[in-house]
């Protein structure tokens, strides 16, 4: 694999808190790669251990190919970045602020910038500081995609934009990875970023507990959903990695990777259960499921298979 982004072993804690516990990760070229946590999972420290602005406490990174801790300013050159608090002059308008970044980049910024400030309907000649909040999120997405990188790493791009100007945006993310650029974006945004992302990363208290190809994990994850007999009728758990496990009423509710292919003959007529199922949970559902904190462990799974134990409700 071609990565664009490597990641080996890297941790880092402020004070107490680990921030980042010893994550490993390499991104391909040419993807949507979308970094789902909570708040405080780690996501920021992550992006800015990537571009160089902090430094890991250890383990090693690279971003095409340099070194994040002593190439700081050319991956800066080679890469956008949209900090999810960008700093910009609030004094200068539009066409300024594009007019003195373009010093930094090649002959095309200058078009390239006008005419995505343009898409978006920015007025070029407002000051930034009289701009709304979406206008602003707009300027400095055009700033860091108007020399055309090779990567673009948003942190949580999409915040203060309409629903109109974030769906043309993050469309424009995958035009971007059809012509072998990499995406890399941060988000809270699960249903939006389901829509484009190539491939999945889940960082959850500073642990990078998922990172795969949508689709892959689509196929890999299934909601089993059972029927019993009577309400406190024991259960076998589907086999395969059970991420969690709900209980309302009758009805049993798993959340499984790997599903065993041959499952369903676990649930025969004495297995007190009266209807199985089967279907493909959404990104959110997964998200949730690998970031619960109640969840069960595969290192239960087998203990708690016994037809006569109970199931416990999360
Ligand atoms: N400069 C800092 N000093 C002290 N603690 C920090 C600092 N930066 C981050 N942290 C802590 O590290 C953890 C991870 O923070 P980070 O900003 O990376 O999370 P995040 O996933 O980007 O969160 P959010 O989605 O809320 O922006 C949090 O507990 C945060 O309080």
């Amino acid at each position: 694999m071609n990565a664009v982004i490597s990641l080996q072993n890297i941790s880092k804690s402020f004070g107490r808190n680990r921030a980042l516990i010893d994550v490993t990760l390499d991104i391909p070229q040419g993807v949507v790669f979308a970094l789902l946590g909570e708040n405080g999972a780690g996501k920021t420290t992550m992006i800015r251990i990537l571009t160089g602005s902090l430094k890991p406490d250890s383990g090693t990174a690279s971003v095409l190919g340099l070194s994040c801790l002593k190439d700081g300013q050319a991956i800066r050159q080679q890469t956008g970045y949209v900090s999810d608090s960008p700093a910009m002059y609030e004094w200068m308008t539009a066409d300024e602020i594009g007019w003195f970044t373009s010093a930094f980049y090649d002959d095309e910024f200058p078009g390239r910038y006008a005419e995505t400030l343009m898409g978006f309907d920015v007025p070029p000649g407002v000051k930034l500081k009289n701009m709304s909040k979406g206008q602003r999120a707009k300027v400095a997405l055009a700033l860091a995609t108007s020399h055309d990188p090779e990567l673009l790493i948003l942190d949580e791009p999409t915040s203060g934009l309409d629903p109109m100007v974030r769906r043309q945006f993050l469309e424009s993310m995958v035009d971007r990875a059809s012509l072998g650029r990499t995406v890399l974006l941060s988000s809270h945004q699960i249903n939006e970023v389901e829509r484009v992302a190539d491939w999945i990363g889940i960082l959850h208290q500073g642990d990078l507990k998922l990172v795969q190809p949508l689709q892959a994990l689509r196929d890999s994850t299934r909601v089993v959903t059972a029927t019993l007999e009577h309400g406190d009728a024991a259960v076998l758990m589907p086999r395969g990695e059970v991420l969690t496990e709900a209980k309302n009423g009758r009805q049993m509710r798993w959340i499984v990777r790997d599903l065993a292919d041959d499952w369903r003959s676990d649930y025969g007529d004495a297995s007190g259960v009266i209807k199985i199922d089967e279907e493909t949970p959404t990104l959110e559902e997964i998200f949730v499921a690998v970031c619960d904190t109640n969840a069960v462990r595969p290192t239960q799974q087998r203990e708690q298979v016994k037809p006569t134990s109970g199931v416990s409700a999360v």
